[in-house]
């Protein structure tokens, strides 16, 4: 959704003012400042090492800024004990590459186990409140099996269930559609635009996909040596003269070409 003078300013979700972290000497993030208004999607690009992990970690609270601040919600994560931090996770839905389901728990118990570990509610309730998850992810069928039986976009199905059961007002996603093939990719990204609709939740999401990035983002973000370069909505940023961003989605372009030729361009660039 595009910002015009006459919309009202949304509230932030996440607020990243000049953060910086480093390991070792060596700096990962130098100076990040990212605004997430509530309700939208926002897609961290830029190639591997370039800082988007490290960023993420800090918006679920897992690193500590050397400098800066990282606000969720208006909470300043950094001044957080344990207890406030898991309350703010709590509001998080995090989808990793590894969906992390556990092996030994059927589909059902996978995806009840937020509900039993967080919430008092009632078996009755966890029922039927689980079924309702499954049914919107197309999984009533398979709620008696296990993870190991499941097809990979089925074990993403789950990881999207379970990861939202709580109602996150955030979703964050780290390279959700990793090691799928297209369909399921086509799939996985259906749930995480609907889930704005559904869920009205702030995301941001890693993804190497640039496609499926244009697709989804309301506004789109390149990383590159610990900074963000560029940041805007996708019709922004495609015009973007900076030359990371250039040479960002002229190399993709060239990668996406392969040796099958050309596809359908998302971004609109001409090649
Ligand atoms: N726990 C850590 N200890 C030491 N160095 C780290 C740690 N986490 C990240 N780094 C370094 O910080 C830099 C940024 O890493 P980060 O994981 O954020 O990159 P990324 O953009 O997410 O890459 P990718 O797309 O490959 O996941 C890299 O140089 C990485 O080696």
């Amino acid at each position: 959704m595009s910002d015009t003078n006459s919309e009202p300013a949304r509230k932030l979700a996440i607020e990243v003012r000049d953060l910086h972290k480093s390991f070792g000497g060596h700096p990962a993030l130098r100076g990040v400042d990212l605004v997430v208004p509530e309700g939208t999607t926002c897609v961290l690009l830029g190639i591997s090492g370039s800082g988007k992990s490290v960023l993420m970690k800090h918006i679920m609270g897992l690193l500590r800024p050397d400098q800066g601040t990282v606000l969720v919600e208006g909470q300043d994560v950094a001044s957080m004990d344990e207890s406030a931090l898991n309350q703010m996770r709590r509001k998080q839905g995090i989808l990793f590459q590894a969906n992390a389901l556990f092996d030994s728990l059927n589909v059902f118990d996978n995806v009840a186990f937020p509900l039993r570990e967080r919430t008092r509610m009632s078996e009755a309730e966890i029922q039927e409140t689980v079924n309702a998850t499954l049914a919107k992810v197309g999984l009533s069928h398979a709620t008696t099996r296990f993870p190991g039986e499941l097809s990979g976009g089925m074990q993403k199905r789950v990881g999207f269930a379970r990861a939202t059961i709580l109602q996150p007002r955030i979703l964050l996603y780290d390279d959700p559609t990793a090691g799928l093939d297209p369909l399921t990719t086509a799939a996985v990204n259906e749930i995480i635009a609907t889930s704005k609709q559904q869920l009205g939740a702030t995301s941001v999401v890693i993804t190497p996909d640039v496609a499926s990035a244009f697709g989804m983002a309301d506004n789109l973000v390149l990383m590159d040596e610990g900074r963000i370069v560029e940041s805007g909505p996708p019709g922004v940023f495609r015009e973007s003269q900076h030359p990371a961003v250039k040479a960002f989605l002229r190399n993709w372009l060239a990668r996406k070409k392969g040796p099958q030729g050309s596809g359908p361009n998302p971004t609109g660039e001409r090649s």
